[in-house]
């Protein structure tokens, strides 16, 4: 801790388990096409503040390492013996990620020899590994899914590590979501058990956009962006028919931001379902009362439910369910006619190229990486925090997952653009009310707003106003229900 509760989470690096390893001269120095940037050198001092609303007298809090180029390197190119693997579920930039780690060692470092891990991890012990020049990766940023394959399952620790000492690789760059980064510490431990000079490398990639501390994750900007192709559809089809209904379901087993933040985009959906948020069909105050209500107001309506929203049981598909519920409640219960489509396109928002910002990003992110590694850093993930890279210590990354948090500005936002309802029964709002009862009091904005939402007040009205509400119907057939 130093001056003003100034943290420091610095990463480790070689030098800690390994003494006398001698350094070199970045060989950025001499590289032509950096020669017109002024400083390209990080200070070893440079730090990221996790936090960057501060009050006057508050401890300035947790910073991490700023990520970049150092004044020296712990490798000779020649010696630099680099892989790539990738594991767990695809991502839009995975592709990207590998073409720019290859083009920063071989561009910027001089490094030459350079293997792909062929399956995720168990290809490090049951595969051929596949050579890596920018030639070979040059256009692989224009394709989705990753040219290395990838696999879920496999981490045998000593076998891995095993195979990292026989084929005498010493840097690790693995690219994957929260278990692969819990794979990549288990490694790292490993490493540093045995004393090796190895790098290990963290990228994280996640969809869902849930890994913590990083600002945004590669590949979440083009799945949202994908995305409203198939709302845009659910809104073409709804208006064409009288009482229209699109129903779309988007990834998030966990989390809702590609939910939110596609619902956001849009500007066509008029009620967004979310794991973080509970919800109920029927009664007051329901998803069905509020399908009414805008079937009555607009003549049709776009639903957006997350796979993961009010799911407890997995094996069932959340949009199917929703869609035979709506159906049974309007044809059988209200005798009301309505037209439904419902759209899934689940993998589709996965499995394409990603776009331009986000290539932009992946470019900075495996650069970082390459730095990181480098300059003798391991047993780190990088990535942007409040828009500066940074080394951040794996368990950062994996010790929680973040998820949308319901008493925020943004979910407030996709409330009123949407116009819907919180669908909170009394009893869960005052739950939330509860878990947030110790949080800090909001900052107060310069211009005498609050940086609170309005969305506690929100359902503070709701519990007023329907304190005297029914609880919400059990399903009539013995079905779980979801809500
Ligand atoms: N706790 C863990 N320890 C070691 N390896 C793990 C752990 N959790 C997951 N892995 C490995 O990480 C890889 C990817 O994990 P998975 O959870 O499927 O995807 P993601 O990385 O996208 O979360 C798998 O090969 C899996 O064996
Ligand atoms: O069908 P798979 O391959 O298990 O992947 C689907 C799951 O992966 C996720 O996209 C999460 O994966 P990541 O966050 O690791 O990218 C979930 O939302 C989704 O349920
Ligand atoms: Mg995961």
């Amino acid at each position: 801790m130093g001056d003003n509760g100034y943290v420091l989470e610095d990463v480790p690096h070689l030098s800690d388990y390994i003494s006398s390893l001698p350094t070199y001269p970045n060989p950025l120095k001499k590289n032509p096409s950096y020669s017109v940037v002024n400083q390209y050198f990080v200070d070893e001092d440079d730090t990221v503040a996790q936090n960057i609303v501060v009050r006057k007298n508050s401890p300035r809090g947790i910073h991490f390492r700023r990520a970049g180029p150092s004044q020296n390197v712990y490798y000779k190119p020649d010696d630099v013996n680099a892989c790539i693997v990738t594991c767990g579920g695809l991502c839009p930039g995975l592709n990207t990620v590998i073409r720019e780690i290859v083009c920063a060692l071989y561009s910027i470092y001089g490094v030459t020899r350079v293997m792909g891990i062929d399956g995720g991890y168990r290809g490090f012990y049951s595969k051929n590994t596949i050579p890596l020049t920018p030639k070979v990766v040059n256009d692989i940023h224009k394709r989705g899914g990753t040219i290395l394959g990838s696999s879920r399952g496999g981490h045998v620790t000593k076998k891995i590590v095993d195979s990292i000492e026989d084929r005498g690789i010493n840097q690790v760059y693995i690219i994957g979501g929260d278990g692969t980064q819990k794979g990549a510490s288990v490694l790292f431990e490993e490493i540093t058990r045995r004393g090796l000079n190895v790098a290990v490398v963290g990228i994280p990639k996640t969809i869902d956009n849930d890994i913590p501390v990083i600002d945004k994750s590669f590949g979440f900007d083009s799945a949202v962006e994908e995305a409203q192709r198939a709302i845009s559809a659910a809104h073409v089809e709804a208006t064409s028919f009288e009482n229209g209904i699109g129903v779309v379901k988007l990834m998030g087993r966990n989390s809702g931001f590609i939910a939110m933040y596609a619902s956001l985009a849009s500007g066509d959906v008029d009620c967004c379902l979310i794991p973080e948020s509970h919800y109920y069909l029927e009664g007051r105050g329901g998803v069905f009362e509020y399908i009414e209500q805008r079937l009555k107001e607009n003549g049709h309506m776009v639903v957006v439910v997350a796979e993961g929203a009010g799911q407890d049981d997995e094996q069932v598909d959340v949009g199917l369910w929703i869609s035979k519920k709506i159906k049974e409640h309007f044809s059988k219960e209200k005798k009301m006619m309505i037209n439904l489509k419902y759209i899934d396109p689940t993998y589709m928002i996965r499995g394409i190229a990603s776009n331009a910002s986000d290539n932009v990003y992946c470019t900075l992110l495996a650069q970082s990486a390459v730095h990181g590694a480098m300059a003798g850093y391991t047993g780190f993930t990088v990535g942007p925090v409040n828009n500066t890279h940074a080394y951040i210590p794996f368990d950062r990354i994996t010790e929680k997952q973040n998820r949308v948090d319901i008493t925020d500005m943004m979910w407030a936002q996709l409330l009123s653009s949407t116009n819907q309802p919180s669908f909170l029964s009394t009893t869960r709002s005052a739950d939330i009310i509860e878990a947030n009862k110790d949080e800090e009091p909001p900052i107060p904005l310069s211009d005498g707003e609050t940086n609170q939402p309005s969305f506690l007040t929100t359902i503070v009205d709701i519990i007023e106003a329907n304190k005297n509400e029914e609880p919400p119907t059990q399903l009539s057939d013995g079905e779980t229900n979801p809500c």
